[in-house]
C-alpha cells in the first residue's frame, strides 16, 4: 500500500493536469495507485512507492503542479510527453531530488527555464523539446550525469552551456535563439544539432566567429613585453626542434627498440604487455576519452572471422566488420583490457571489452562464455557475442548508460541522494545475482573474479547489473585493491575463486557504508576499517551522509558485520554468498518492517 500522502499528491497532481480525458484514469482516491494500477503510474516491485509517472498523449492541458508530484521522495521517471501542458516551468522542480529523467516534449510550456533545474543533480534525461520556452538557461552543466538533452524548437536564447560533452550522448537546440560561439562538442555532435540558431558561430556551423575585438590601451603597454615572450618562445621552439634532429641522427644507428604503439585516426593505443593500473577507479577513463574505431585497435586480427553472436536478438546479424568500422570511444583501460562505446549505424550502442595478454586459451574462453550465456539473471549483464582468436579477444555488451556503482558512489554526483535504503537495495540485489551465479556455476568451476564497484552497471531502470561474469581466470584474479588481505593461495582452487569472489562483494559492501574508495592515498579501505572497529570507534566508519539521513545505526552496524565477514583474511571462514544474501536480506526486512511501523 502507498502511503496516503503520495496519493493526495498524486490526485492533487492530477486535478492541475484538467483535460476531457482525464475524467478519471483510473486515478480514484479511494483505491491504491500501486495495487490497482492507475494508469501511467509505475511502481517498485513491492508495489509500495511509486517510481515513474508516465502520461504520454493523454491530451492533458492545465499546469505542471510540481510541488505536490516531487513531495513524492521516490519519483524518478516524470514523463508528459505530447500533451498540451501550459504555463511556466515550476520552479519547485528541484525539489524532485531523485529524478533521472524528465521528458516535457511537445507541450505548451513558457516563461524562462528557472535556476532551480539546475539543482537536479540526479537527472539524466532532460527533454523540453517543442515548446515555447525563451530566456537563457540555468547552468545545466551543474548536472555532471546529463547523459540526454533535448531543446529544439523553443525561443531559448543566450549562450549554449558549457555542458560535459564528452559525457552528453544525445544533445539538440536546434531553432532557438542561441547565440555566441558554440562550445567545444568534442566532435561528438554535428551541425544538425545546432541549425536555426542565426546568432551561433564557430565550429561545427559554417559560419566562422567574428574576430575579438581589438586590445584596450591599458593592454597595449604589455605589448613589447608581450612580443619578448612570443620571440623567446620561438627561439625555444627552434632550439628544441635542433636537439630533436641531433638526437635522431646520433641515435639512429642504436638497435631498434619494439615498437609498441599502434596509431590510427590520430588515437594511440598501447599494445605492449597490459600494464595493470594500480588502482580500480573508473573515472580514469575519462582522461583518455577519444575517438576510435574499433579498426585502429585491431592489428592482428582477421576481419573475415565470424563474431559469435550469443543469444541476443539486438545484435543478430551483426557481423565482425559492423563492429570495426562503428565509431568507437574508448571509455577505460581496466587492469585486463580496454573498454570502448561502439555505436552502431542502426543506433545500437554496445560496449566492447578487449582483452589482452590474458592467460587463458581459446577453447577455454569460448567454453565459459557458452556455459555463462546459459545462465541468466535480471541482475548480471550477459555477453551478447564474443570474438575470439590466438592475438585478440573481444567481448560485446550492450551499453549501460547510467553509470557505475563506483560512479555513482565516488563521481562528480552527490552521493548524499544515494539514500540508506537505495544502496541496501543494491548491495542485496548484488548479492541475490551473485549468489543465484555461484549456485549455478559451480560445478563448471566459474567465478565472477574480478567483482567490484566498476564492474556493477545501472540499467535503464536504475537496477544494479553485474558486469564481466566470468571473464578471469582464477590465477589472475587477485586485484591489487584487495590483495593486501587475501591469501595468496586461495584462488588456486576452485572454491576459492569463489571466496576471492565473496572478498570483492565485502569491499563493495564497504565502499556502500563508508562512501570511501577502496584505496586512497595508499590508504587500503579494508585495514582502514578494521582498525576503526579494533578501536570501538565504529560510528567513525559510516559515510557522513548516510547519518545525517539518520538511517538506523543499527542496522548499518549490521551490514558492517556480514562486510567483515566477507574481508575475513582465512577464504574458509568466509560466507559463501548464499549465506550472505540471506544475511543481507535479512537487514533489508527489517528496514522494511521499520519504514511500515512508521508510517
Ligand atoms: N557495458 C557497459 N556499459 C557502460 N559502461 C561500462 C560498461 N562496462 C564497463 N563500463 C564502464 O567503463 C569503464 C571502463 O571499464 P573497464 O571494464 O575497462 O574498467 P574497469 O572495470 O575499471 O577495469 P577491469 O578491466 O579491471 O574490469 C568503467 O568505468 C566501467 O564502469
Amino acid at each position: 500500500q502507498v502511503e496516503d500522502g503520495v496519493k493526495e499528491a498524486l490526485v492533487k497532481f492530477m486535478e492541475k493536469l484538467s483535460s476531457e480525458r482525464n475524467q478519471n484514469l483510473g486515478w480514484d482516491p479511494s483505491s491504491d495507485p500501486c495495487n490497482d494500477k492507475w494508469v501511467g503510474v509505475t511502481c517498485d516491485t513491492k508495489l509500495q512507492s511509486v517510481r515513474k509517472i508516465v502520461l504520454d498523449g493523454f491530451n492533458l492541458t492545465g499546469s505542471l503542479d510540481a510541488s505536490s508530484v516531487c513531495s513524492i521522495d521516490s519519483l524518478v521517471v516524470l514523463s508528459l510527453n505530447d500533451n498540451d501542458v501550459a504555463g511556466n516551468f515550476p520552479e519547485e522542480i528541484s525539489d524532485c531530488k531523485h529524478l533521472t529523467h524528465l521528458y516535457l516534449n511537445a507541450n505548451q510550456f513558457s516563461g524562462n527555464l528557472p535556476d532551480s533545474l539546475s539543482q537536479l543533480s540526479n537527472l539524466k534525461r532532460l527533454v523540453i523539446s517543442n515548446n515555447k520556452f525563451s530566456g537563457e538557461l540555468p547552468d545545466l552543466a551543474r548536472i555532471s550525469g546529463l547523459l540526454t538533452f533535448f531543446a529544439e524548437n523553443n525561443q531559448l536564447s543566450g549562450s549554449i552551456p558549457q555542458f560535459d560533452f564528452s559525457n552528453l550522448l544525445e544533445f539538440n537546440v536546434s531553432n532557438n535563439n542561441f547565440s555566441g560561439p558554440v562550445p567545444d562538442l568534442k566532435s561528438r555532435f554535428g551541425v544538425d544539432s545546432l541549425s536555426g540558431n542565426p546568432g551561433l558561430c564557430g565550429k561545427p556551423l559554417p559560419n566562422a566567429c567574428p574576430p575579438p575585438p581589438p586590445q584596450s590601451k591599458k593592454k597595449s603597454k604589455h605589448s613589447s613585453n608581450d612580443r619578448f615572450l612570443i620571440f623567446s618562445g620561438y627561439i625555444f621552439l627552434a632550439l628544441l626542434l635542433l636537439l630533436l634532429v641531433t638526437w635522431k641522427m646520433f641515435g639512429k644507428n642504436k638497435p631498434k627498440k619494439e615498437k609498441t604503439v599502434d596509431v590510427r585516426k590520430g588515437a594511440a593505443v598501447d599494445t605492449r604487455r597490459n600494464k595493470p593500473s594500480s588502482s580500480s577507479s573508473g573515472l580514469k577513463s575519462s582522461e583518455n576519452k577519444s575517438e576510435y574505431s574499433l579498426t585502429s585497435v585491431e592489428s592482428g586480427m582477421n576481419a573475415s572471422s565470424s563474431l559469435l553472436v550469443l543469444t541476443s536478438p539486438e545484435v543478430n546479424g551483426l557481423k565482425f566488420e559492423d563492429l570495426l568500422r562503428a565509431p568507437a570511444e574508448l571509455l577505460g583501460r581496466g587492469k585486463y583490457g580496454s573498454l570502448y562505446m561502439v555505436t552502431l549505424d542502426n543506433g545500437v550502442i554496445l560496449a566492447v571489452k578487449r582483452l589482452k595478454d590474458w592467460n587463458i586459451s581459446s577453447e577455454d574462453f569460448k567454453r565459459n562464455m557458452h556455459k555463462v550465456d546459459q545462465v541468466k539473471h535480471p541482475n548480471v549483464l550477459s555477453p551478447l557475442a564474443y570474438y575470439c582468436s590466438k592475438q585478440e579477444k573481444l567481448l560485446v555488451y550492450p551499453y549501460q548508460p547510467n553509470g557505475s556503482l563506483f560512479k555513482f558512489l565516488h563521481g562528480s554526483q552527490n552521493s548524499e541522494s544515494f539514500d540508506w535504503g537505495s544502496r541496501l537495495g543494491v548491495a542485496a540485489s548484488v548479492a541475490k545475482a551473485l549468489a543465484f551465479m555461484h549456485e549455478e556455476l559451480r560445478e563448471s568451476g566459474i567465478a565472477h573474479g574480478n567483482l567490484k564497484s566498476t564492474n556493477i552497471l545501472f540499467n535503464k531502470n536504475m537496477d544494479p547489473c553485474i558486469s564481466e561474469y566470468g571473464l578471469m581466470v582464477t590465477e589472475n584474479n587477485q586485484d591489487s585493491s584487495f590483495v593486501a588481505q587475501s591469501n595468496s593461495t586461495e584462488s588456486n582452487n576452485i572454491n576459492g575463486s569463489f571466496k576471492v569472489d565473496v572478498y570483492g562483494f565485502g569491499v563493495i559492501l564497504l565502499e556502500l557504508l563508508t562512501g570511501k574508495l577502496v584505496q586512497s592515498n595508499g590508504i587500503n579501505l579494508a585495514k582502514w576499517v578494521h582498525s576503526v572497529v579494533r578501536e570501538e570507534w565504529t560510528v567513525e566508519v559510516f559515510d557522513k551522509a548516510l547519518l545525517s539521513e539518520a538511517a538506523s545505526e543499527e542496522r548499518m552496524v549490521n551490514l558492517l558485520q556480514v562486510a567483515l565477514k566477507c574481508i575475513n583474511p582465512s577464504p574458509n571462514e568466509r560466507p559463501n554468498m548464499d549465506q550472505v544474501a540471506g544475511m543481507i536480506n535479512t537487514i533489508k526486512e527489517e528496514e522494511e518492517r521499520s519504514i511500515s511501523s512508521v508510517e
